[in-house]
């Protein structure tokens, strides 16, 4: 018989109750995160809310004083630090910077570029590269020794809106590629997120989750960004619920449950709450119901 393709051997890591405890003060606390192959999982939140932090307890580089993080066993990480410890004045070349954290064959730097739509820049001085080339090659050093999971700290910084808009697309390409799981970091959702599976909104823990669109919408987002955010577009499809791979519920306003009660939700609007499993479905769609997709805004990189 063949087996439902399984949610458990998806995952990548799982947080339960995490928190990480400095000089006294928990810098987060009662994290739950569940990271998975093939899913795109963005932290947002204010300075300081502890992104950067959840992201280490996720991989290892720090470890948790409260609570569990299990990895999977072998799970290989690319990670992008939010800060490298690399002068960029310094003279590096691309080929060089790819090279820093372990040895690479030429065939996989020169593929790990091409993916990332800079090849002719192997012998490039690093201190000339543009904002989006120096993100772009160090997403090639992330994703160069096949990660399981690619961890992303900012990865837009330095990067104007219209090379936002095709890292976020380069992004979402690799994921679709390879399958990795993929940790991202932001301090706000943005247009080109729509791309995101899931989005997670914290402010020292978990202040809400859900798609993009969802959590746009809660109340605690709108409390901790304000009221209205310019420049936020989202393409929703019209359902009435979705049965996501995990077997959590996805429901018309995009916000997740892990069961189909309605007081298991983040309902804010006192309506459309009757989603129950064997209950009517009207999809009146096919496709993947697990993606929000983005609007195109990368039609010239297809042209
Ligand atoms: N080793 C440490 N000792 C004490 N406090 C720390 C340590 N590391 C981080 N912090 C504090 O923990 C909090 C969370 O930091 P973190 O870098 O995770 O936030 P962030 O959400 O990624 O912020 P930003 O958006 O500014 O990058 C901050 O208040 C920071 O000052």
């Amino acid at each position: 018989m063949l087996a439902e393709p399984g949610t458990s051997d998806r995952i990548l890591v799982t947080m339960s109750n995490a928190g990480i405890r400095r000089q006294g003060r928990w810098l987060v606390r009662g994290i739950d995160l569940t990271l998975r192959k093939g899913e795109i999982v963005t932290l947002i939140g204010p300075n300081g809310a502890g992104k950067s932090t959840t992201a280490k307890l996720a991989i290892g580089v720090l470890k948790a004083d409260e609570g569990q993080v299990q990895r999977s066993s072998g799970l290989k990480v690319g990670y992008v630090p939010q800060k490298l410890a690399i002068d960029r004045t310094m003279p590096l070349t691309v080929e060089r910077l790819m090279r820093l954290t372990g040895p690479l064959s030429k065939d996989r730097l020169d593929a790990a570029l091409y993916a990332v739509s800079i090849p002719h820049l192997v012998k490039a001085e690093v201190q000339h590269l543009s904002g989006g080339e120096f993100q772009r090659a160090l997403l090639a050093r992330a994703i160069a020794r096949d990660p399981d999971l690619l961890v992303l700290d900012e990865p837009v910084q330095g990067v104007d809106f219209a090379g936002e808009t095709a890292l976020y697309q380069l992004i979402g390409e690799i994921r679709d590629k390879t399958g990795c799981g993929i940790l991202m970091i932001s301090h706000d959702l943005h247009v080109v997120m729509a791309a995101t599976d899931t989005v997670v909104c914290l402010n020292g823990h978990v202040c809400c989750r859900g798609t993009p669109a969802a959590v746009s919408q809660s109340e605690d987002y709108r409390r901790l960004f304000g009221a209205s955010r310019p420049g936020i577009a989202f393409y929703n499809h019209q359902h009435d619920h979705t049965h996501l791979p995990d077997g959590r519920v996805q429901h018309r306003d995009g916000t997740i449950t892990d069961h189909c009660h309605p007081e298991d939700g983040h309902h804010h609007d006192g309506h459309d709450h009757d989603h129950h499993h064997g209950h009517e479905h009207s999809h009146s769609h096919s496709h993947d119901h697990k993606h929000v997709h983005a609007p195109d805004l990368t039609g010239d990189r297809h042209a």
